[in-house]
């Protein structure tokens, strides 16, 4: 996950043994043939998960566009796939948020609003705080008139495990500057997102 790992993070050798430590306690033998790997694969796995905390989501917003400074409508990213952890059980939430901003100046590129998304949700999380993290950070960098973050996921401690409630999901948001104070910027994005889709005609 990193090249300078922090003092206090176990090492690569400490994670495998405790995925071997939880094998033995669901009843598995880990030095069987099919298993001999799993540790470290798991542990190539939860790089990959969460790699979020080895990014600056402010970094990535640096880079703004000036050659559009006079834009100064609703810019909407939406149904962003995401995937992440739920910070109770370690299972994933996995779900689409959809990001809007209304610029004062800066213009970033679109990708950048994903990777923001992205850099919080890999880490372990809960619905509302990765939904504040979002909007938080794109409203501080950028200083637009107003933000606003949607996120709907389903989240696997609530459908395989748990009250075992499948095809439930849990809507939240955060609407700040005009998006929160002007009904009528609201209502316009809400008109936004309820069109169709056609992000998938260039898919
Ligand atoms: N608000 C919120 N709750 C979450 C999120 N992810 C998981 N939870 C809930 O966190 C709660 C943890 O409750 P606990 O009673 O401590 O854990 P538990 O005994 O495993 O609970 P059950 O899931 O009801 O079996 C559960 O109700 C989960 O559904 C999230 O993103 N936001």
């Amino acid at each position: 996950m990193t090249s300078s790992p922090s003092p206090l993070r176990p090492s690569r050798e400490e994670a495998e043994d405790a995925i071997r430590v939880l094998l033995r306690w669901a009843g598995e033998d880990p030095s069987r043939e099919g298993l001999l790997d799993t540790p470290a694969r798991v542990a190539r796995s939860y790089e990959e998960f969460f790699e979020g905390y080895e990014i600056s989501p402010e970094d990535l917003l640096k880079r703004t566009f000036s050659e559009v400074e006079d834009y100064d409508e609703i810019v909407l990213l939406r149904d962003i796939r995401f995937e992440s952890h739920c910070e109770h059980h370690m299972v994933p939430i996995i779900g689409r948020a959809h990001v809007a901003y209304l610029p004062r100046k800066r213009v970033v590129g679109i990708s950048k609003l994903a990777r923001v998304v992205d850099a919080y949700a890999r880490r372990f999380q809960i619905q509302e705080r990765l939904t504040s993290q979002i909007a938080n950070t794109i409203d501080s960098v950028l200083e637009p008139y107003g933000t606003a973050v949607i996120l709907e996921a389903g989240h696997q401690c609530m459908t395989t495990r748990g009250v075992h409630r499948p095809g439930v999901s849990m809507v939240t948001s955060r609407m700040l500057g005009v998006f929160r104070d002007n009904s009528d910027t609201r209502r316009e994005l809400m008109a936004m997102l309820n069109r169709p889709n056609i992000g998938e005609l260039s898919a």
